[in-house]
């Protein structure tokens, strides 16, 4: 059976701008993937390719096999891009049926409805929803045509904790009945609570890609830093628990999946480290040792 979705050595440039720099990446039915990164990692680019709103530079981009805009217009692609606005004088149930209207074999409205949460809402007017609401209702706009693959850009950007929660159950509900799933955020959490896979991009790269907790391991290292009188980085980066070795100016950064193991070896080294410090990596320090280009600032 084809995956899903496979891109092969994709790039895209908006002038001078290479915002997508060769991305590799198969994904099989079933699948519900993250694609995390910074602002401006690539991923609306990439998502846009995906549905065919945007021609890639270079390189191949196949949906179920077919072109993006072959499976889209077969209906096999629900979306649901950044913001959109509605009419304002129409009800919930009125636009789900007008999103039913576009497809040949459309999920009946109750279910759409009950799938986002929005049965008890169906007669609400558009302009009466909270921000969760209309999100849950773009949601049901991209689940109208019954779509095998259903592709969400940061689809929880603006919404509160609760709101956010109601979002992903009613995701949830739509995966489990085997659909594939591929959304962008920018959250770890989120990434690693709804997602089967993380991929991470940075740059218009694929950094990382595994499981939730093998990511967070990646971003839940610790840096090491202490001031030095010209430290040999080979050296450092051969020391236990040290992923990647910076140097600006005196001070050494040492990025670690075992900062307790580096400190006793930097210890045991007897030099007169200075000035040492123990920090928490985080998300944005974890992808920049990701992308960092080992021993350079
Ligand atoms: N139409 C455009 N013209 C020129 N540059 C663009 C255009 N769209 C995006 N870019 C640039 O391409 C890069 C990738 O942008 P993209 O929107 O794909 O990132 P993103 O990961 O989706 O970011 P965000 O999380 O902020 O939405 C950025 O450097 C951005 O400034």
């Amino acid at each position: 059976m084809t995956e899903a979705v496979r891109l092969d050595a994709v790039a895209k440039d908006y002038g001078p701008v290479r915002a997508v720099d060769g991305i590799d990446l198969s994904i099989p039915r079933g699948q519900t993937v993250a694609l995390l990164g910074p602002n401006g990692a690539g991923k609306s680019t990439t998502i846009n390719m995906l549905l065919g709103l945007l021609e890639p530079s270079a390189g191949t981009v196949r949906v179920f096999g077919d072109s993006p805009t072959g499976a889209v217009r077969a209906g096999r692609v629900g979306a649901m891009l950044q913001e959109s606005g509605f009419a304002a004088n129409a009800t919930v149930r009125e636009l789900v049926e007008l999103s039913r209207a576009l497809y040949r074999d459309p999920l009946p409205t109750s279910e759409i409805l009950a799938t986002a949460d929005l049965t008890g809402l169906a007669g609400r007017r558009l302009d009466k929803l909270s921000g969760g609401q209309s999100q849950r209702v773009r949601f049901a706009f991209a689940l109208a045509g019954n779509p095998e693959l259903l592709v969400l850009d940061e689809p929880t950007a603006a919404l509160d904790v609760e709101s956010r929660q109601a979002f992903w159950a009613a995701m949830r509900r739509y995966a489990a009945t085997g659909r594939t799933v591929l959304f962008a955020t920018h959250y770890l959490e989120e990434a690693d609570d709804f997602a089967d896979r993380v991929i991470v991009i940075a740059r218009g790269r694929v950094v990382a890609d595994g499981s939730g907790t093998e990511i967070k391991k990646l971003a839940g290292g610790r840096t090491v830093s202490f001031d030095h009188d010209g430290a040999d980085p080979a050296r450092l980066r051969g020391l236990p628990g040290v992923l990647d070795v910076r140097l600006r100016g005196e001070r050494a950064m040492l990025s670690c999946d075992d900062s307790d193991a580096t400190v006793r070896a930097l210890l045991a080294d007897g030099r007169g480290w200075r000035n040492l410090e123990i920090v928490g990596a985080g998300l944005e320090e974890a992808f920049l040792t990701l992308t960092a280009t080992p021993g350079k600032e």
